[in-house]
């Protein structure tokens, strides 16, 4: 438990924010979250600002979605262009590079782009980007659509709020990212891990070895264990923090910083045997404007590097991984 919680450190915002802890507060929490994207890309925020009571009802109306009859949820079953439920058909380990049976939960998704009109949602990229897809709001339970509006839009502020500590952490002005992330296309997803109904099929998981693609993950998740993150071939038990977020970041910053900072693979590992327990997670997969240029960072450029850098836009970052994983 010491190592894992190493590996995963906690650093609490409270000083970054408000002022509170002035120029030096938020310089020394930026160290630490670089220092944590330098060696695991995993990190714990307490005194994020998020109110408790939106988290609150944030699981409790997405728990009550999912506890529906399967016709009444299955009225918003994502299709062609629009997001909704979905049962897992494949892992998420095809994208790692790995093969195994559907992982073994359901999801829900929408996007902060996906209640704009359709003309709007399309001037952000072909039908292949996720971000693109309409919302499909349950009407049931009442609220649903209020609680998951407001609470992207927490998610939105704090994933500003996150990457202008990662400016500093990289040592840009703090600035940097703010015109590449004004319009970002981030989606909120519910990960639904239903009890077991049998033994898990060979090399079956909740959800399978992956990383995500993105540029910072904000994942909300209840105390049942499972999230695990792999270094050096071993997996380390992400530890609880009540009231905490896990921050991580995804392929697309790895590749910002040209590898400085590690985007890890992780997996969420099925319960004990004869154990019934559900669990449930929300991660908001935090991602930059459509088409903000995304070239790495000068000062993480190798000598060799310099004259054949390629740049993405994660229009394209997302449209080669689709490819890779779904083709
Ligand atoms: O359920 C979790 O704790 C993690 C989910 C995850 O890694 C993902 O949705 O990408
Ligand atoms: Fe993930």
């Amino acid at each position: 438990m010491g190592k894992d919680s190493e590996f995963v450190p906690v650093v609490d915002l409270s000083a970054a924010r408000n002022g509170s802890g002035g120029r030096r507060g938020r310089t020394s929490v930026a160290r630490e979250i670089g220092r944590a994207c330098e060696s695991s890309g995993f990190f714990t925020v307490v005194g994020h600002g998020i109110p408790a009571e939106l988290t609150g009802r944030m699981d409790a109306v997405t728990r009550e979605f999912f506890r529906l009859p399967a016709p009444r949820k299955e009225k918003v079953l994502c299709g062609p262009g629009k997001g909704g439920l979905r049962y897992a058909e494949g892992s998420v380990a095809r994208g790692a590079g790995g093969d195994a049976p559907p992982d073994l939960c359901e999801i829900y998704t929408a996007n902060v782009l996906g209640d704009l009109a359709p003309e709007r949602r399309a001037r952000c990229g072909g039908a292949d980007a996720p971000w693109t897809r309409a919302n499909d709001w349950p009407e049931e339970p009442a609220g649903f659509r209020d609680v998951w509006t407001a609470y992207m839009r927490a998610m939105g502020g704090l994933g500003g709020d996150l990457m202008r500590l990662f400016a500093l952490a990289l040592g840009l002005d703090e600035e940097f990212f703010d015109d590449k992330v004004d319009r970002h296309v981030s989606t909120l997803v519910a990960n639904h891990y239903f009890p077991p109904s049998g033994p898990p099929l060979p090399g079956q998981m909740r959800m399978g070895a992956h990383s995500d693609w993105g540029s910072l993950t904000i994942l909300l998740r209840d105390a049942v264990g499972g999230l695990q993150v792999r270094r050096d071939g071993e997996w380390h038990d992400v530890p609880h923090v009540p009231g905490g977020f896990v921050i991580n970041i995804g392929d697309l910053m790895a590749f910002w910083t040209n590898g400085h900072w590690v985007s890890t693979v992780h997996r969420v590992r099925n319960p004990a045997e004869g154990t019934t327990d559900s669990r449930l997670s929300l991660p908001f997969f935090f991602l930059p404007n459509h088409d903000t240029r995304i070239e790495p960072l000068p000062r993480f450029r190798k000598s060799g590097d310099r004259d054949r850098v390629t740049g993405t836009t994660p229009g394209e970052w997302f449209r080669a991984k689709m490819a890779a994983t779904y083709s």
